[in-house]
Parts: structure tokens; C-alpha cells; sequence
């Protein structure tokens, strides 16, 4: 049996290519911490804290600029006898409603031992207990709830917290909220009262272009990988690829991390342009996988359907021509075909998970139609579809007319 051994000869520290690491310094977010300690800046006065908003896609930002600045507030506020500061951070993505952040709240500052049931409380008696616990803790408090949106429109603790002392349910402590989130709806839909609380103070995370997750990558690399580890161009093909798709740090950095992975498998001496493209198939494929997993077996069969033309070279294709295939592919899975229409639904949501591109043509007479495409890698589609699907022998077939056409 193979033994386990110990790889050190690309990375120094991969854990700082990864999701729990805090780096000692965020580039190219000038503007957004400029604004950002602006909106701090009350803390350090003494004053009462500004609630602030911030919203962004995944992967731009939020979390790293908040828990550096937050850390950096920390520092300077030890300068100054006169403020007790304390930050509460809660990620709020299991807890769905203004009853379970609160409880979670309520347990995170009580001692082991002293937690309260999740259930079981009227939801003001339970606010009163968690404005109970900050008033032991007293002083200027900032409570981060991160992934904000997941409390959905039973939103009264975003309203009742950050107007606690207004109305008299706090004893002289100062609370100030920071929402974080990435659902750009989650703002609107708030009521008109908790949005005017708790937006405050807004600050927005545009996605990261190319250039600016070229550098992030430069600073992360220079921690997390050895002198010379990389080839020329290899930052710049991770930094475009993930400025092409979704502008995320996050995303720039896990291909960096699994490009290294697989140079290291390799017993490569550094990580090269072929390493990041067998990556980026790697990760592709999982993100199919993924989107495939929610997709009901009619949509998996529309894909399929596309899959099929694509390897015929018949791809970009109609909505009529999907369908045909779409239909001989029900009839081998012995499955009733859905009509046209709700096919052409199938289609859209394929195209919304980023795994078909469509095109609108404009026919004159005959009015537009859309054509639709793989909007990613053949081999990544086929591949995921083998692992969810039963029709193996018209996978088998696809793959066939596939390499007789030299679609890859
Ligand atoms: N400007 C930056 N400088 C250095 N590292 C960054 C920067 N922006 C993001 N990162 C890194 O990218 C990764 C994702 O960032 P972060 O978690 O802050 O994104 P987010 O906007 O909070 O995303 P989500 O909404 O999904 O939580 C982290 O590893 C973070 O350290």
C-alpha cells in the first residue's frame, strides 16, 4: 500500500490560499475603507455607533475589509481609557428568523451552562434577555451579522436593536449593527422603518476586475507559495478567469489553490498555465455538478438534449431542435416528455446556473427565437452528467459521435 507523505515543495502555507484566513493586508478596497472607517469613526469619538449596511456579490470583500478594520479599530481604541468596546459577530445563515438571531445572540453571550432553549420563549421576552446580557458587557457594542439576508421578512430585531436605547431598553449601552449580504434584494424588501435603521449607513461592494484580483493574488501568493513556484502568466489567467465569471476573490484564490494541488501531484517544481486549466475544468465541473444536483430529471434530460447536439456539432440550437432530441432522449428513459414550452422554462434555468449561454435572434418575419449553447467545457458537461444520470448507453453514444467529431 502507498504511504502517506508529507508534500512541502510548493506551497509554504496553503491555509492562506483558504476560506478561514485573515490576511495582513487587503488590496485594491481603498475607497470602500475609506467610507467604511468613516462610518466607524463615532466609535472612537465616543459617540453613539452608525448602523451600516454592506452588500456586494460573494467573494468581493465584505467579510475581509469588516474583520480587518474591526481588528484595527480594536487597536486603536486601546489608546483611549475612556471606551469600552466589544464586537459580537454572528453568521446568520441557519437562522431564520428575528427569534433565532436573537437566542443565538443570547447564547453566544451567556457562559457555558447558562443557555436558553430555542424554543419555547415569547419573542420579547427574549430580546429583553439579550439586551439584558449587553447591558452586562456595557460600553459601546458592535454586533456583525453576516449573511443578514437569511432572516428573511421577520425582521423586528433589525429594528428593536439598533433603537434599544431610543426606547429605553438599554441602560447607557451604545449598539450599533453591521448587516453584511449579498442578496441585493434583501434591502428592498425590508420594512421601510428597519431600512431606514439599519442602512444607515451604506457602503456597496462592486465586483473585482481582472487587474484588482491579479493583485490580490500577487499579496496571497507571496505568503502562501515558495519563491519561483510560479510560472509567468499563471496569476493573470487565474485573476481573468474569475473577473470573467463572477469578480470573486474567493473564486480567484480556489483556483489558484487547486492549480497548485494538481502542479503538486504532478511533482511539478512550479504551478503552470496547463496546471490552472485543469483546474479550472475541475472546478467547472463541480460547479455543474452542483447546479446539476437541484436540476428535476427533465432538466437534466434538456441538458442532456443540448449535450447531444453539441456533440453533433449542431450547437448553437433552437428551442425546436432542443426539443427533438429532448423527446428521443425521454422516449430511451422511458419518461412522459413535458411540452415545448415548459421545456423552453428548463432552458432558461439552465442558463440562469451559468451552464447554457442563449442568443436571441431576430428572424424579421418570422419573429426572434432563442439559441442555446453549452456555456461550459463539453467534456466537464458529459463528465458531470455520467455521475447523476442512468442512460448510460446514450451517454456512451454522445461521447462516441463526440470524438468522431472532435468535440471536446
Ligand atoms: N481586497 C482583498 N484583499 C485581500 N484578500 C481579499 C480581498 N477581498 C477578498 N479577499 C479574500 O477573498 C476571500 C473571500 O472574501 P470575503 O469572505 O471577504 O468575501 P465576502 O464578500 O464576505 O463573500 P460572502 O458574501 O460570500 O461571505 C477571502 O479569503 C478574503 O480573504
Amino acid at each position: 500500500m502507498r504511504h502517506f507523505e508529507r508534500k512541502q515543495n510548493l506551497f509554504l502555507n496553503k491555509d492562506a490560499l483558504g476560506e478561514s484566513y485573515q490576511p495582513d493586508q487587503i488590496e485594491e478596497r481603498d475607497e470602500e475603507i475609506e467610507e467604511y472607517m468613516d462610518a466607524l469613526q463615532p466609535v472612537i469619538d465616543g459617540w453613539e455607533p452608525n448602523n451600516i449596511f454592506l452588500y456586494g456579490n460573494t467573494g468581493v470583500g465584505k467579510t475581509a475589509v469588516t474583520d480587518f478594520l474591526l481588528d484595527q479599530l480594536q487597536s486603536d481604541i486601546e489608546q483611549y481609557d475612556d471606551i469600552n468596546f466589544t464586537v459580537i459577530t454572528l453568521n446568520c445563515k441557519t437562522l431564520t428568523s428575528s427569534y433565532q438571531v436573537a437566542v443565538a445572540l443570547v447564547n453566544k453571550l451567556r457562559p457555558h451552562g447558562g443557555e436558553i432553549s430555542t424554543t419555547g420563549y415569547p419573542q420579547q421576552a427574549v430580546f429583553e434577555k439579550l439586551f439584558q446580557e449587553l447591558d452586562k458587557i456595557g460600553g459601546t457594542i458592535l454586533i456583525v451579522l453576516d449573511e443578514i439576508d437569511s432572516i428573511g421578512s421577520q425582521d423586528d430585531l433589525l429594528y428593536e436593536l439598533p433603537r434599544a436605547r431610543a426606547n429605553d431598553k438599554l441602560d447607557g449601552t451604545k449598539v450599533g449593527v453591521i448587516g453584511i449580504s449579498n442578496d441585493f434584494k434583501f434591502r428592498d424588501h425590508l420594512d421601510p422603518r428597519v431600512q431606514d435603521t439599519l442602512c444607515e449607513r451604506e457602503i456597496q461592494f462592486p465586483p473585482y476586475d481582472a487587474t484588482e484580483l491579479e493583485s490580490i493574488l500577487q499579496s496571497r501568493s507571496e505568503v502562501a507559495i515558495v519563491d519561483d513556484g510560479i510560472e509567468q502568466g499563471v496569476l493573470g489567467l487565474c485573476a481573468a478567469l474569475a473577473a470573467r465569471d463572477s469578480g470573486s476573490a474567493r473564486q480567484a484564490l480556489d483556483l489558484l489553490r487547486l492549480a497548485g494541488e494538481v502542479a503538486e501531484n504532478q511533482d511539478a517544481d512550479k504551478i503552470k498555465i496547463t496546471h490552472v486549466e485543469a483546474a479550472r475544468e475541475k472546478l467547472e465541473q463541480k460547479r455543474i455538478e452542483q447546479g446539476m444536483r437541484e436540476l428535476t430529471s427533465h432538466g437534466r434530460l434538456a441538458l442532456l438534449a443540448v449535450i447531444s447536439k453539441t456533440a453533433k456539432n449542431e450547437a448553437p440550437c433552437r428551442t425546436k431542435a432542443v426539443y427533438r432530441e429532448y423527446m428521443s432522449l425521454c422516449e430511451s428513459a422511458d419518461i412522459d416528455p413535458l411540452a415545448q414550452r415548459s421545456l423552453h422554462n428548463h432552458l432558461s434555468d439552465l442558463r440562469m446556473l451559468g451552464i447554457l449561454s442563449s442568443n436571441e435572434n431576430r428572424s424579421g418575419s418570422r419573429g426572434n427565437y432563442y439559441s442555446y449553447e453549452l456555456d461550459v467545457p463539453f467534456s466537464s458537461a458529459i463528465d458531470a452528467m455520467s455521475d447523476v444520470m442512468v442512460l448510460e448507453q446514450e451517454i456512451q453514444t454522445i461521447r462516441d459521435i463526440a470524438q468522431m467529431n472532435n468535440v471536446l
